[in-house]
């Protein structure tokens, strides 16, 4: 029978990819991951297909993936940690090759740690652990020629025992290839000064996080509330249970989704549910969310006691890029946006890229326009990364997911360094806001946030081109590079009068005067005071429906 000369099956994170390159260097030959051939083939991630289609399609596809596998290679083969649910895949894998890399649930743990794209082991990874694999274990046995437990062992060790229980050839090794190990790549840290008398703390970004939770929280807290809105609510009690038993008395807070959670009743829950359980000032909140999430966890710590500490855990992509990293924590009202609130640092926060696989795409491109506005103002290698391939750009999959959010993050980092409270400097990251929020208002904060901030941006776009300031060509290239990733530039045009009355409130404005962040150039921004009303009006129209 041709066909691969291993097939590797095991659960998520046993390092079957880790493994599978390696064991195929040393074999002279290729590897091939069907996780990866059912993404090429759907154009999406798998968080997506499943949330988008169901697990039954995904199993589908995955079961002609590796029967094409099977048929078409025949070098080294990995399979997604579920595939020997199906009765079908499992038929194909008959008299196949098949090794069953196994690890025990501490390693597990360890290994897979925070991903809200691996929901079945949110809830107390532990037991969940215990019972996913109690469910899959004699699957796994069922197809597998051979077993090897991966724990204790290298990925070399592990490749070598399974070159010498199935007796594989050793052929030349594959010229650059070299194991990465399977330790995870440690984190990217992003330094944030303490400014206006505030601490420094680090944005971390990476996968596997959640370890340094612990260290964050620090030794003095007895108690932690972990704020989680209800779409995170598996892994908000998953963060709790780990926090409880490491000692802590953890108690979870589930918020509404999105702006919901930004009200004072939602935050007067909080307060309560604080109150209850004894918070004193060396307790500390964690928020882990979306920025509506950490924008309310933020305020309740800043308000609690007059302050409390505070640590972020953003799982979107506008969390990880603006949210989570600055300190301005609030709560929108009737009013207006954000309008009650506190500038209020926390004292870490912890992006986990794998939290992004379960963003519904609408949420995931919402962030790409404070992507984009970080390009805009700062750092235009961002608008170029995007521009090479918009629609890779949409997914946590794309080739420059993590150079785009830490690019993101550095651009607000060294901004937020020098201005915590926003005295000058700090403004230019509101570009697009001024309008963006009076749309939200004006939409009842039922639009995502991204997505008035993009006609916002192309509104002061147009602004600093009426104004004389701005070129035609950058100020065009902010329709082209929003349009390409699926973001809005345009509104209704009779919403004038309301949109103007709204943006009185702005933060930046000063008495009767409004203020506009413009760009004089790419990487140039600046404010614009008073601009004249006909001007306004004139731009408005560039981005009337
Ligand atoms: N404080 C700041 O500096 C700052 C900066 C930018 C934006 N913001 C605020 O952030 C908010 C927007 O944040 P957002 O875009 O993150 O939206 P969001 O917090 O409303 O989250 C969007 C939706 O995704 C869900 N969700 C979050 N993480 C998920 C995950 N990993 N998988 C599946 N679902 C998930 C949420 O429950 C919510 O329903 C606005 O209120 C905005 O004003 C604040
Ligand atoms: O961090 C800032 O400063 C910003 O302006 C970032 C914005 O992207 C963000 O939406 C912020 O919440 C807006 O603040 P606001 O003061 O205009 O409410």
């Amino acid at each position: 029978m041709t066909g691969p000369l291993v097939v590797l099956v095991g659960p998520m994170g046993v390092g079957k990819s880790t493994v599978g390159e390696l064991l195929a260097a040393r074999l002279g030959t290729t590897y091939r991951d069907t996780d990866a051939d059912v993404v090429a083939e759907a154009g999406k991630p798998i968080a997506e297909i499943f949330y988008d289609e169901g697990e039954d399609h995904f199993r589908a596809l995955e079961r002609r993936a590796v029967a094409a596998a099977l048929t078409g290679h025949a070098g080294v083969l990995s399979l997604g940690g579920g595939a020997v649910l199906d009765g079908a895949t499992r038929e194909l894998l008959a008299d196949r090759p098949v090794v069953y890399l196994s690890m025990d649930v501490e390693e597990a743990v360890r290994r897979v740690g925070l991903g809200a794209a691996r929901p079945l082991l949110a809830v107390n990874p532990r037991r969940q652990w215990r019972e996913l694999m109690d469910a899959r274990r004699h699957l796994y046995e069922e197809v597998a020629r051979t077993v090897v437990a991966t724990d204790e062992n290298t990925p070399e060790e592990v490749a070598q025992a399974i070159i010498d229980a199935l007796e594989l050839p050793e052929g030349q090794a594959a010229p650059g290839v070299e194991s990465t190990g399977m330790t995870q790549q440690s984190p990217t840290r992003i330094q944030v000064a303490g400014s206006a008398g505030s601490d420094p703390y680090e944005v971390l970004v990476g996968h596997q996080l959640l370890g340094e939770l612990p260290q964050l929280i620090g030794d003095r807290a007895k108690r932690v509330a972990v704020l989680h809105p209800e779409a995170l609510a598996d892994t908000g009690e998953a963060v709790r249970q780990d926090l409880a038993d490491q000692g802590y008395e953890a108690i979870a807070i589930q918020l509404p989704n999105a702006e919901e959670a930004k009200t004072v009743e939602v935050a007067a829950y909080c307060w309560k549910a604080l109150g209850q359980t004894g918070f004193t000032r060396t307790d500390v909140i964690v928020g882990i969310g979306g920025g509506a999430t950490t924008d309310v966890a933020g305020f309740v710590a800043a308000s609690w006691l007059r302050g409390v500490r505070w640590i972020a855990i953003p799982t979107t992509v506008l969390g990880m890029v603006d949210a989570a990293v600055g300190g301005k924590t609030g709560i929108n009202t009737a009013e207006g946006k954000n309008l009650v609130g506190a500038f209020h640092p926390p004292a870490g926060v912890l992006c986990d890229l794998a939290a992004l696989e379960s963003l519904p795409v609408h949420d995931y491109v919402s962030g790409m326009a404070e992507i984009i506005k970080a390009g805009f103002i700062a750092d235009p290698v961002i608008l170029d990364l995007i521009e090479a391939d918009p629609e890779a750009a949409r997914t946590p999959a794309g080739p420059h997911t993590a150079e785009l959010i830490e690019r993101s993050i550095r651009v607000k980092a060294e901004v937020v360094s020098s201005d915590l409270k926003e005295s000058g400097l700090r403004e230019i990251l509101n570009y697009g806001h001024t309008l963006g929020h009076a749309i939200e208002k004006n939409e009842r904060y039922k639009w995502r946030h991204g997505a008035a901030v993009s006609i916002g941006m192309v509104f002061a776009a147009e602004l600093g081109r009426l104004a004389g300031r701005l070129d035609d060509a950058t100020a065009d290239r902010h329709r082209t590079i929003l349009e390409s990733v699926g973001l809005p530039l345009t509104y209704r045009g009779d919403q004038w009068p309301k949109l103007l009355e709204n943006m009185k409130v702005d933060k930046k404005s000063r008495g009767d005067l409004l203020r506009f962040i413009v760009l004089d150039a790419l990487g140039k921004p600046t404010v614009l005071e008073g601009p004249d009303p006909a001007v306004l009006l004139a731009a408005y129209g560039e981005v009337s429906a």
